[in-house]
């Protein structure tokens, strides 16, 4: 009998969803589903799926694939190794032929037979790859999928596709807690040794020091910013020769040339939340998705209030505080919704490098929180102030400050 497999079906439409579940347990394998590029993306970064079942069209009334065939370019660049078979309407065997051109493994029609469907996504989820030269992933780890939408993001990513797969020393910069270390591994995973575990070195540790001189592969060397001058020259001279060096610095300037020349030949400057357009809600509903599988809860919606202040709160510690406070959001809330109230950053203190305590809730976009907030209580003040976290009188001052 043959293994079970775990396939993502990626369709709009929820009763596809439920008929193909139910003949896909019967085969024997899982399916699970997302209802469009958002989930999708945030489900492929949490796990690895033996084969992906791609619709080509989302919004109502598309029918040109334009949206699929645009996803599809963006599964296999962040994962050459994807299995897609997508699915197309009768009509659309031109679109079905752009999607394998662009390497979807094989397509099926509607209306199809389950029989068939079953038959197709097996057969691609098993056909080993045709080209050897793509790096064979680790099994049970899913590709470095960086969430984000915003150009900011776009032109990381695009950096980490030149980059990747060169031996070139790469430092990604960033504020603490932007997702550097995410980025090196991006940065390894496109390489030809990515399916090799990085020796993770902190120069700072002398034992770890002593350690790195053993490694062979890819070495990810975090904080050598931090050294002075002295022990940045030590360092360069105990780097192993044939190791290809990732770092991870607060300041790429503050690396010694010598040094530099080494561990930094590109520079990638991971931009802070405020820079990436739109990005933190993306990346809020992905950590609702995680905490909520991890923890084996319900995945909560965010209110309009909950969404709107997590665009405009500055979070301490970037992207981990907002996952952190995310991710309590989901264990203490009911299950049904997260509204901005229950999305209070992590204490300051838990991060020595985090900027000064943001007063997250009212700071600079307070006029904007504080409307969402009342619309989405149907302007009822005490409703609104307990969302917000406020007394009614704190809030009806603010309100008398911004003319609401
Ligand atoms: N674009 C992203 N998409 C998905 N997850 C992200 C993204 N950026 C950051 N994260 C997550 O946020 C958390 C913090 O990221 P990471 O550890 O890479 O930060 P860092 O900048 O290396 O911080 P530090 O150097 O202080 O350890 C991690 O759980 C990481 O997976």
């Amino acid at each position: 009998m043959s293994s079970a497999l775990s396939i993502l079906l990626i369709d709009d439409n929820r009763h596809v969803a439920e008929s193909l579940a139910l003949a896909v347990r019967l085969a024997g394998h899982r399916l699970d589903h997302a209802d469009g590029p958002e989930a999708a993306l945030s489900l492929l970064a949490a796990r690895r799926f033996d084969a992906v079942l791609l619709d080509l069209n989302y919004a109502a009334g598309r029918t040109d694939g334009a949206e699929g065939l645009a996803l599809l370019a963006r599964l296999l660049a962040d994962d050459p190794a994807a299995r897609v078979v997508v699915i197309t309407a009768h009509s659309g065997i031109r679109v079905a032929v752009a999607a394998m051109r662009a390497g979807a493994r094989d397509f099926v029609m509607k209306p199809w037979r389950n029989a068939d469907l079953l038959a197709t996504v097996e057969a691609a989820a098993r056909r080993p790859l045709a080209e050897p030269a793509a790096p064979s992933p680790p099994l049970a780890e899913p590709p470095v999928r960086l969430i984000g939408e915003s150009a900011a993001m776009a032109r990381v990513r695009e950096l980490v596709r030149r980059i990747g797969p060169t031996m070139a020393g790469v430092v990604v910069t960033g504020a603490p807690g932007t997702g550097r270390g995410l980025v090196a591994a991006a940065v390894h995973a496109a390489s030809a040794r990515g399916d090799t575990p990085m020796t993770i070195v902190d120069a700072r540790d002398a034992l770890a020091l002593d350690r790195m001189g053993a490694a062979h592969g890819t070495l990810l060397l975090r904080h050598a910013d931090r050294l002075g001058d002295v022990e940045q020259e030590r360092l360069r001279y105990r780097l192993p020769d044939d190791a290809r060096c990732i770092a991870v610095a607060d300041d790429a300037a503050a690396i010694v040339p010598a040094l530099a020349r080494r561990i930094a030949t590109i520079e990638i400057a991971v931009p802070r939340l405020s820079e990436r357009e739109g990005d933190a809600l993306l990346l809020a509903r992905h950590f609702v998705r995680l905490a909520a599988a991890r923890h084996a809860r319900p995945a909560p919606r965010l209110t309009a209030a909950a969404e709107a202040a997590v665009l405009a709160a500055r979070w301490p510690d970037e992207v981990r505080g907002l996952a952190t406070a995310v991710e309590r959001a989901v264990l203490l809330g009911d299950g049904e919704w997260i509204d901005a109230a229950d999305l209070r950053p992590a204490a300051p203190a838990l991060s020595p490098a985090a900027e000064p305590a943001s007063r997250f809730d009212l700071d600079e976009n307070e006029r904007a929180v504080i409307e969402a907030a009342l619309r989405e209580h149907r302007h009822n003040v005490t409703h609104a102030a307990t969302a917000l976290g406020l007394s009614r009188g704190a809030l009806y001052r603010r309100m008398a400050r911004h003319g609401l």
